[in-house]
C-alpha cells in the first residue's frame, strides 16, 4: 500500500537510513556562515569579533572519536539510539542548531522519509517480475532493504 505520513513512526529502519544519509552526506556540509558578534574563547582559542565562522557538520559526522567506522553506511547505528536531527545532539546537525537552525526542519523531517519510503515502495511493486527474470543486483539489494524496513513482507 502507498506509504502515508502516519506510517513513518512504525518504520525505524527508514528513519535510521535518513539519519545515516544526512550524517555521511549533509546537504549543507558547512552549514551557513556565521559572524562572531563579540570576542569569544573556545577551547583556548580566541575567535575575534567580526570573524566568519564555518561549522563543519561533515567533519563532525565523520569524527572517528565520536563513532566507529565513520565512512561506512550503517543505518543500524541509529536504531537503538536517542540521537535525533533536531539540533539538540551536536554530533549530528544536518539542519544546524540554535536560534538560526533551519526553519524548514519540521517540513523536511516529515517529507524526506515519506519520499524515500514511497520510492522504495514503487520499486518493490515491480520486484517480483524483475526477480523472476534474474534481474539486476541493485533490485535484489532493494528487496533486502525493503525486508528490513517492513518485517511483515
Ligand atoms: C533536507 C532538507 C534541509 C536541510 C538539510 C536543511 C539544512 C539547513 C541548514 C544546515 C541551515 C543552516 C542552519 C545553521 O546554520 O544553523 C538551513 C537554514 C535555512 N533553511 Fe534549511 N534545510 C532543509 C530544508 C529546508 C526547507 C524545506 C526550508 C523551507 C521550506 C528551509 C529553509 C531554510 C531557511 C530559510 C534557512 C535560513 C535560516 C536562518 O538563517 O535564520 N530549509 N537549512
Amino acid at each position: 500500500k502507498p506509504i502515508e505520513e502516519s506510517d513513518i513512526p512504525q518504520l525505524p529502519y527508514l528513519q535510521a537510513i535518513v539519519k545515516e544519509t544526512m550524517r555521511i552526506h549533509p546537504p549543507a556540509p558547512l552549514l551557513v556562515p556565521r559572524t562572531v558578534e563579540t570576542d569569544v574563547e573556545v577551547y583556548g582559542y580566541t575567535i575575534p569579533q567580526g570573524a566568519q565562522v564555518l561549522v563543519n557538520a561533515w567533519a563532525i559526522g565523520h569524527d572517528p572519536s565520536v563513532r566507529a567506522n565513520p565512512t561506512s553506511f550503517m543505518p543500524e547505528r541509529f536504531l537503538d539510539s536517542e540521537i535525533n536531527i533536531r539540533g539538540r545532539d551536536f554530533e549530528l546537525i544536518p539542519f544546524g542548531a540554535g536560534r538560526r537552525i533551519c526553519p524548514g526542519l519540521s517540513l523536511a523531517i516529515r517529507v524526506v522519509p515519506l519520499m524515500l519510503g514511497s520510492l522504495i515502495n514503487s520499486f518493490v511493486g515491480s520486484l517480483k517480475v524483475e526477480l523472476s527474470q534474474r534481474s539486476w543486483t541493485w533490485m535484489t539489494s532493494l528487496a533486502l532493504l525493503y525486508k528490513r524496513l517492513s518485517p511483515s513482507v
